[in-house]
């Protein structure tokens, strides 16, 4: 698994390049590596043996390459025990949005970034999700609540963005009356 690159390095900041399809060998690998690197990371033996952040998602820009190329495993949530969403997102494209914000309360983190910075990221609380799975299948599928925001906290690696750049920097926990504040 290749290092997470961390904030400062220029690659996070860029727009990502498209992915050709079919997928090179290095792609197919690049987006096993991308799964695994969370499949591990939520496994508390593995992630405690290998020192790893746990993630639920993880983009090719934080392991050094700029493609458009992201891993997403929701974990299970208690009542049904199976991931809302997992798959890697190839050439995503968010096609349609809630005017409704959305924001998790305990606000956001992310592997490239070791700071904590403190405050509400509005998102858009849903979203209409197209992209292209590792055999070139084309989805489209609408995600609501915490599966929209870790899609769209993901393509926005792809577009050179980090989940600080939304916050209000006067008024960080400032929040619309509408916005849905998602646990
Ligand atoms: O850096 C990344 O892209 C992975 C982030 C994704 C993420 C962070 C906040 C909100 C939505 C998505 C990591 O998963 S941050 C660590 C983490 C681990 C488990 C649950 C939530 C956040
Ligand atoms: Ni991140």
């Amino acid at each position: 698994m290749k290092d997470i690159v961390r904030d400062g390095d220029p690659v996070l900041r860029q727009e990502a390049a498209d992915v050709q399809f079919p997928l090179s060998a290095e792609d197919q690998q690049l987006a096993k590596d991308l799964m695994e690197y969370l499949v591990v990371s939520q496994d508390p033996e593995q992630c405690k043996k290998y020192g790893l952040r746990a993630g639920v998602g993880l983009a090719a820009p934080q392991v050094g390459v700029s493609k458009k190329m992201a891993s997403v495993l929701v974990p299970p949530t208690e009542e049904d025990g199976e991931s809302p969403f997992t798959d890697v997102i190839i050439n995503p494209v968010i096609i349609s949005e809630s005017v409704q914000a959305g924001a998790l309360t305990e606000g956001e983190g992310c592997l490239s970034v070791d700071k904590d910075v403190p405050g509400f990221v509005p998102r858009h609380d849903r979203i209409t999700l197209r992209y292209y799975d590792v055999n070139g299948e084309k989805h489209q599928l609408r995600l609501k609540n915490y599966p929209a925001i870790v899609c769209q906290h993901e393509i926005d690696h792809l577009h050179g963005i980090l989940f600080y750049d939304h916050i209000n920097k006067d008024q960080p926990f400032t929040r619309d009356d509408d916005m849905v504040m998602i646990d």
